[in-house]
């Protein structure tokens, strides 16, 4: 099990010289950001980002932090999931756990899409086992007034938890993120989780001009979230659209990529990779890589060298592990890394992970096992 002193750099680290910094660290820069280590800029999770040859397949798990983990249970124990989102402390052991566990190649921050909405005042709550429910649905141009735009200041314990956890966590990169507008409005309009997003999809046919109002002000929210996270030390993002595989991909085009690729955009200055993911989004893949991400997310239903040639090689794959194969034998679970590991090789850069979230029934140890499968198994000489 990989301890994280071991592994980390001193904290307070003096920073490279400009001269012999990565381009990534150059160009935080030129946007004021402290300096990237080059051990930090140069390791396989961010060499892949950036499509370069890396030693090894970075690997790492949506939902890495969360149930499957009894210390996450542990010191969850009696605290509301968005309690402990807006507990420094917590968020930052809660998102190490999972590095020294598994020794993954990066670490994800642990928060929710729905923290930015709290924050800027939605009343909203997380109900174990169910997801975000809204008190009151977003239905009506008056609606669009309780979505004013977020500041640093009305997520302070995200700036002071991501400060931490780049410390603590040295080498190894720090992935910041925030839902897409298309999802976020999702549970705004529905009220909830929903299956067909119906609601959803009514006022975007029905109202465009209210659909676009109300995804530019989550475009906005979302934006912003992420620039606290990169403002504070996170090395990359990924934009959650976890719904929009609901959507034609005419229609995706039509009402969503636009907002999406805002957000996207107005990160491109910080010089972090943008990762983009969403679940059953075979048909939009090309079209989420347009929308402006260097790496996108695959769902375990498309092959990733299929989904790599509907991206193109300007950009990099991540997945697409089925979650549910984790729960198999060991046997199985080796078949499907290396046949993972097999499909991304042909892809310009690939970061393993699953194809969604890590399930809450997992065992941990073979998430740990796949880690060291996929490091065996891809490791290429120097
Ligand atoms: C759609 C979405 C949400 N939240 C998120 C998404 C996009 C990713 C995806 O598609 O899964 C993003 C998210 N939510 C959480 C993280 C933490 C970081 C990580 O991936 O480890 C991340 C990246 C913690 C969480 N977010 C949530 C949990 C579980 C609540 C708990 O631990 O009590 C965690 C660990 C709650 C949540 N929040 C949401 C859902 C659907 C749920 C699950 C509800 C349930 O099954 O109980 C909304």
């Amino acid at each position: 099990m990989a301890v994280m002193t071991d592994t980390a750099a001193p904290r307070g680290a003096a920073p490279q010289p400009a001269a012999d910094a990565a381009p990534q660290a150059v160009a935080e820069q030129v946007t004021g950001r402290a300096p990237v280590p080059a051990e930090l800029a140069d390791g396989p999770f961010l060499r892949a980002c950036r499509r370069e040859s890396v030693s090894h397949t970075p690997v790492w798990f949506m939902r890495q932090a969360g149930r499957s983990l009894p210390e996450y249970r542990k010191v969850r124990e009696g605290i509301g999931m968005l309690d402990s989102c807006r507990r420094a402390d917590l968020v930052t052991e809660i998102t190490l756990q999972p590095i020294r566990r598994h020794g993954v190649d990066a670490a994800i921050f642990f928060s929710d899409i729905v923290v930015p909405l709290i924050a800027v005042g939605v009343g909203l709550d997380i109900v174990a086992g169910v997801g975000p429910v809204v008190d009151e649905p977003f239905r009506t141009e008056a609606d669009l007034e309780r979505l004013r735009p977020l500041e640093p200041d009305d997520v302070p314990y995200v700036t002071e938890a991501v400060g931490a956890l780049v410390g603590e966590l040295g080498p190894i990169p720090l992935i910041g993120f925030a839902g897409a507008p298309f999802t976020l409005a999702s549970y705004l309009v529905e009220g909830g989780p929903s299956r067909t997003h119906a609601r959803t999809k009514a006022l975007m046919y029905g109202n465009p001009g209210l659909w676009n109002a109300l995804c530019g002000r989550l475009a906005g929210i979302s934006s912003a979230f992420l620039q606290v996270q990169v403002a504070a030390g996170a090395s990359a993002v990924q934009l959650f659209d976890s719904w929009a595989g609901a959507l034609s991909e005419a229609d995706y085009r039509r009402y969503v990529q636009p907002h999406s690729a805002r957000v996207l955009a107005d990160l491109a200055p910080t010089g972090v990779p943008k990762i983009h993911f969403g679940v059953g989004t075979a048909e939009l893949l090309g079209a989420m890589g347009e929308a402006g991400a260097d790496v996108v997310g695959v769902d375990w239903r498309t092959p990733l060298a299929a989904a790599s040639a509907r991206i193109g090689r300007d950009r990099a794959v991540q997945g697409n592990l089925d979650p549910a194969v984790l729960l198999s034998e060991p046997s199985v679970v080796a078949e499907h890394v290396e046949r993972v590991l097999a499909d991304g090789a042909s892809a310009p850069g690939h970061i393993f992970n699953l194809g969604h979230g890590v399930l809450p029934e997992t065992d941990p140890d073979v998430l740990t096992r796949v880690v060291e499968l996929v490091h065996e198994r891809s490791a290429r000489p120097a």
